[in-house]
């Protein structure tokens, strides 16, 4: 991930308390303009308590957020910034055509024909009202609001949670085809890894309320390496650090060993990577 001059996003030592509950401590990050950022996390770890920092709908008990340069206010959401929030709060009894004419009507900048386009991909009728739609569907209309004003960063909480696998795939290109061809920065939270390892090209993972890694897919792959071998691995990892051991088999991060006559060294996929960082914050916290 960038410097926090030229990121989309950043944080530096932010912490969030809820009474005395601490649902964010020292986090830090960047995340680069034009990327797609995936923030990962177990229930509860954070991750919508990070994006409402970032909006300005919390204020931070401490740390400083930086959004396209700019600190969030709670007097309105940073221009160039879209939010689609975890339940797509939307009018109920407004028709799926009004919404977008009052996106029309609330942003200066507003491109109806891609929304309207987006409705259509969906082939959700603008006569609709939201309130007969399925949770699916207004994800779709939320989506469709929230690109419509070509926002420079968009910020999707939980997007593909509740969209059956076809709407997924949908969403997904969408999303891709946003950033590749406008260079919208997108960062999208999911509990679950295999929902946007396909789309995400930088990776956040929060646990217990803190950042247990992040940086570039490609890097964060390069970085860790599988070791399985007779005995304690200690002397052949060198500076690396053992990230989770499962009886023989270590994760490590660090360079992978010249010589390791009777180790084996294998390339963890995400996956694997995830669940040991998943699987270390578990028994912390038990
Ligand atoms: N308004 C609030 N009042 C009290 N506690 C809160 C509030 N919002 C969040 N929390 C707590 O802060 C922690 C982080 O919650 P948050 O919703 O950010 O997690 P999450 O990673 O988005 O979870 P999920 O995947 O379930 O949506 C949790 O322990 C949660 O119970």
């Amino acid at each position: 991930m960038s410097g926090a001059a030229d990121s989309a996003l950043s944080m530096r030592g932010v912490d969030k308390r809820f009474g005395s509950k601490q649902a964010l401590r020292g986090c830090s990050f960047d995340i680069e303009r034009g990327s797609i950022t995936a923030i990962v996390g177990a229930n509860g770890a954070g991750k919508s308590t990070l994006m409402s920092l970032a909006v300005g709908l919390l204020e931070a008990d401490g740390g400083e957020i930086s959004v396209l340069g700019r600190s969030p206010d709670r007097d309105g959401i940073c221009p160039g910034l879209a939010y689609v929030a975890q339940h797509k709060p939307l009018y109920s009894s407004f028709s799926v055509a009004e919404i977008l004419r009052f996106g029309g009507k609330s942003n200066t900048q507003w491109d109806n024909a891609y929304a309207t386009s987006l409705i259509a991909d969906a082939q959700i009728p603008p006569g609709a009202r939201v309130k007969s739609l399925s949770p699916g569907q207004r994800t779709r209309v939320a989506l469709a609001l929230a690109l419509g004003r070509r926002p420079e960063v968009l910020l999707l909480d939980e997007p593909l949670a509740e969209l059956d696998p076809v709407a997924r795939r949908s969403v997904v290109r969408t999303l891709m085809t946003d950033a590749a061809e406008h260079g919208t920065t997108v960062v999208l939270s999911s509990h679950v890894l295999s929902e946007v390892a396909e789309i995400a090209d930088q990776l956040l993972l929060l646990g217990g309320g803190r950042v247990r890694l992040s940086g570039a897919v490609d890097d964060l792959l390069d970085e860790h390496y599988l070791l399985t071998g007779p005995d304690d691995p200690a002397g052949l990892i060198g500076a690396g650090a053992i990230v989770q051991s499962q009886q023989r088999t270590h994760l490590v991060r660090g360079d992978r060993p010249n010589r390791a006559d009777d180790w084996r060294t294998e390339q963890p996929n995400l996956d694997d990577i995830v669940l040991a960082y998943l699987t270390t914050i578990d028994e912390e916290a038990a």
